[in-house]
Order: structure tokens, then sequence, then C-alpha cells
């Protein structure tokens, strides 16, 4: 009988369910699109019960794909969106609020308060983040002070929090299972990356019960099995869970320290693996957890850019200037050049390297000659851009040149972007054969577990490089631009 890894992708925008076999073909896939919902300016929010529903529907519709049984499944992994935070009343099992989006800013003010009240110092050291509301716990708080009843609950050990992870596996063990990995609980402000382990004395600063936290476990484990009446009697083992951005370091197979991946998804995140060390960052980037197999953890170095691929499908959904995001391309290579027009997409606010939640998205150079194609091709060189910022930020931090970076994610279809990529960070860039990488990497991390696969196993095939054409006169004349629009963003 032939056998697969099932993995189970939830990104922001969409959860998708892949079917990797013993050669880590992809057998077949499903998507589903998530709604999100904006109920005030600047605030994400989702329906947790949509985000279980839709991995559900996907995992079903991957199998029937396929034409496989799901005895044919050996293991699962999940890989998820990062931050997003969904508390939920253990004995209904209903979430008590939407899920608060990693991107949304409704914490502002908490993390306002925790900024005058000097924690950051403290935060920076424990946790390697920094306070910003992108990070779970100031989402936490916000829920336990807003929704009525819920601090008492929680005070009683009726509530659980979970990130998106630690939800789906509640739900699909049927909620028997509580638990998250340890590249998750790195992302909440809650966790100590020296010991990972939750930290007592920031639950005390941020008047977080201890009591609402899931167990942090390794990244490649069995954490359990489906329950048996969620998919047809069989149950499933769960033996891995990955922040999906670690996941796509791991897919990427940037196992060695110095490797580099760039994910253009809903954001752009570019994370440098860092090996056993903590990276501390003294130029706007973010010290993460990688993964943890058995007892060795590895770490990264991120840098984490809060709208990328989302600019596109802004264009499309709203602005309504082009059908499909891959539309984008053709605009772009149809003219020569943005004629000194930049986007600087800080709908949310900007992240890495610039950590400014309160400018908001602006345009600058439109004269009577701009038309949609200048527009398409400001929007994916804005992509780019950000990438470059948190680029050199990375070689300051790590003192590592980078002559290479893996690419993957949807937006890294788009050829023009991955060229115009590599003549503005002037160094190759490499997409492999398989863009899935955050479900390649869940996959991997859970064939490692139960033995489908060993580590030497594991690689990407290369599909094409992008090498650097433009001159590097021209490069610095026109990201001098970029840098001059992004310090009149933030001054408006
Ligand atoms: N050919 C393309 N060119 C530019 N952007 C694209 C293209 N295809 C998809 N995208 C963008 O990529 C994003 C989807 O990427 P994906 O990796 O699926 O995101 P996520 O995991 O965050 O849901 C969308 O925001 C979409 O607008
Ligand atoms: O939905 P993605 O793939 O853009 O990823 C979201 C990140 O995990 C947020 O930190």
């Amino acid at each position: 009988m032939k056998t697969y890894i099932m993995a189970i992708d939830q990104g922001t925008t969409s959860t998708r369910a892949i079917l990797f076999d013993h050669e880590k073909r992809i057998v077949a896939i499903s998507q589903k699109e998530t709604n999100l919902f904006y109920p005030q300016p600047g605030w994400v929010e989702q329906d947790a019960n949509e985000i279980y529903l839709s991995v559900l529907a996907v995992c079903m519709d991957v199998v029937s794909k396929a034409r496989i049984s799901l005895k044919q499944i050996v293991s699962i992994g999940i890989s998820n969106q990062r931050e997003t935070t969904i508390l939920w009343d253990k004995n209904t099992g209903l979430p008590v609020y939407h899920a608060i989006v990693w991107q949304s800013k409704q914490t502002n003010e908490i993390c306002d308060q925790w900024k005058q009240k000097g924690y950051e110092p403290l935060i920076i050291e424990k946790t390697g983040m920094r306070i910003d509301p992108y990070f779970s716990a100031s989402k936490i708080v916000w829920i336990l002070d807003h929704v009525e009843g819920v601090r008492e609950k929680a005070e009683k050990g009726d509530i659980l929090f979970g990130t998106v992870d630690s939800w789906i596996v509640w739900k699909l063990t049927g909620q028997k299972v509580h638990i998250t990995d340890v590249s998750n609980a790195s992302r909440t402000l809650l966790f100590n990356i020296e010991n990972c382990k939750w930290d007592k004395d920031l639950l005390e600063l941020f008047h977080i019960p201890s009591c609402i936290l899931p167990e942090i476990k390794p990244t490649s484990y069995h954490y359990g099995n489906t329950m048996s009446s969620i998919f047809l009697n069989e149950e499933i083992p769960i033996c891995s869970v990955v922040g999906d951005q670690q996941a796509a370091l791991f897919g990427q197979s940037c196992f060695k320290k110095g490797d580099v991946k760039n994910t253009y998804g809903t954001g752009g995140f570019m994370l440098m693996n860092t090996g056993d060390k903590i990276v501390h960052s003294n130029s706007g980037l973010v010290s993460t957890v990688a993964w943890k197999i058995g007892e060795q953890v590895t770490y990264a170095l991120e840098g984490s850019i809060f709208v990328s691929g989302s600019l596109i499908k802004w264009l499309r959904d709203d602005l309504k200037i082009i059908q499909k995001a891959s539309d984008t391309e053709i605009m772009a290579t149809s003219v020569n050049s943005c004629n000194g027009l930049y986007i600087v997409p800080a709908f949310v606010g900007l992240g890495a390297p610039y950590w400014n939640d309160k400018c908001r998205a602006s345009i600058f150079g439109l004269t009577f000659g701009t038309n949609q194609n200048h527009i398409a091709r400001a929007a994916l060189e804005s992509m780019a851009f950000q990438s470059k910022d948190v680029l050199d930020a990375m070689v300051k931090d790590s003192g590592v040149t980078l002559s290479v970076i893996k690419v993957d994610g949807g937006a890294a279809a788009n050829n023009f972007l991955l060229q115009f990529q590599s003549d503005i960070l002037m160094c190759n860039i490499e997409r492999g054969k398989i863009n899935e990488c955050t479900a390649l990497g869940a996959a991997y991390l859970a064939g490692l577990c139960c033995s489908f696969w060993k580590k030497e196993d594991l690689n990407i095939e290369l599909d094409r490089v992008f090498k650097p054409v433009r001159t590097k006169e021209n490069v610095e004349q026109i990201y001098a631009g970029w840098k001059r629009a992004v310090h009149a963003c933030m001054e408006f």
C-alpha cells in the first residue's frame, strides 16, 4: 500500500491540504479561501470556526481528489499563520471572540502603555521580540479585558488560549490535546527563548493567567491522533506543528547556519537560520525559534513584513484594476519603469525594520502619465524594496554576506517580482520546483517524526535562478527613492 504525509497549511487568506508521497512529490492539493473581517480601521479578524471548518473541508477534499483511503495517510503535519490569537471556552468549545489576526492593530494602546511603563528592554531580552500589536500577548489581554466575563472565566480555568495551531489540534483531537510547539510559542511574547518555557515574569507583568496556556512541545513530535469520528473512523497521528515561516525555512532545506529564505505570502518574511545561537538584532529584526527536533533547538533571525501579497489582493478586490494576481506580471513588464511612482503599503503600519504601527499606506509620485500598469509595477516593486530593507538589516546583524536567497509563497510565481528582487538585492534568487515550501516543511517535520523520511532524504530541487542584471548606480538611485517615500509616509 502506498503511503502519504498530509500537510495542512493554514495561511492567513486560505487553508490548504497537500498530500506528499515518499518521493516528496505533490500528489494532490485542495485549497479553500478564508474570510478576513475589518470591523474598524486597522483591525483584522477571522472566524475561528470557519478556519477549523476549512481545515476539515480541504483534508476530505484532498483525499478524494487523490483517490486514496485515509488509511494511507501515515501522519499529518500542520503549519499555520502565526501570532493570530484565539481564546475559547473549554466547556462549550466555542471561541469567545473572533480570532484576532497577526496584522491587526486594535491593541495599539495596550502596547503603547507597555512601552511607556518601560517594559521593552526586558521583553526583548527574554523573548527576542519587541512590543508590537503583531505578537499575541496584547491580543490576549485585549480579549480578556474587552469581552465581558472572559477574564473571570479565565481565572477560574475555563478559558483556553491558542494560536491557530493549538486551536486546530485541540479540535482535531476531539477537544483533548491543548498544545503548541516552540516555533509558535516563540511568537506570543510570553515565551522565554533561552529556556524555551512560558515566562512567569512576563505573564505576571501582562496579567495573563498561566492556566489558559497550551503545553509547549517540540516541532516534530507525536502530539496525539485525530479523533476517530472526524476522519471516517481513522485515527491519524499528528506529527508536526510549526509556524508557517519556520516551516518554509525547513521546507527550503535551510538547515545550515546562514541559510536564508524569503516567503511572499499575505505578508513577506525573510528568515536566516542562526543555528543553536540566538542572534539579538540591533537593526529592527526579531530572534525566533526555528524548530526543536528532539532536544536540539535551532534559532532564526527574522524580518517580518506586514503587507506583501495582500497589496496585490487589494488591487484585485478593492481597486479592481486586476482580475487575478498573476495579471500584475504582464502589466508590470508592459512598462519600462514606474516613472517615479512608489507605493508604501503601510495598510497596518510598517513591520521590520521600521516598526511603526501608526503610519498608513501612501502613494507617491502620481502624474497624469500614471496608469494601471505603473500601479501594478509599483506594487510589485514595493514588495522587493521591503525585502531589501530587511536583507540590509540581516547582513548588519549577522555579519553574513548573502549571495543566494531562496524564495517561495504565492507571489513567488511572479517572474517580474523575482527578477526585480534579484536586481535590487544584488544577489541570486532561487525558486524551487515546489513552491509550497511551507506545506513541504510541515510534511518533512511530520515525516521525520514517524520515520517516513530521514534527514538526509530532505532537499529542494531548483526550478529557476534569477540573477542581477542592473547596474549598481541604477539600483542605488531607485532604492533611494523608496527610502524617501518610506520616510515621507512615516512623517505624514
Ligand atoms: N502571480 C502573483 N503575483 C503577485 N502576487 C501573487 C501572485 N499569486 C499570488 N499572489 C499573492 O500571494 C498571496 C497568496 O500567497 P500565499 O502564499 O497563498 O499566502 P498565505 O499563505 O499568506 O495565505 C496573495 O496575497 C496574492 O495576492
Ligand atoms: O499567512 P502568511 O503565510 O503570510 O503568514 C503569516 C505569518 O505567519 C504571520 O507572522
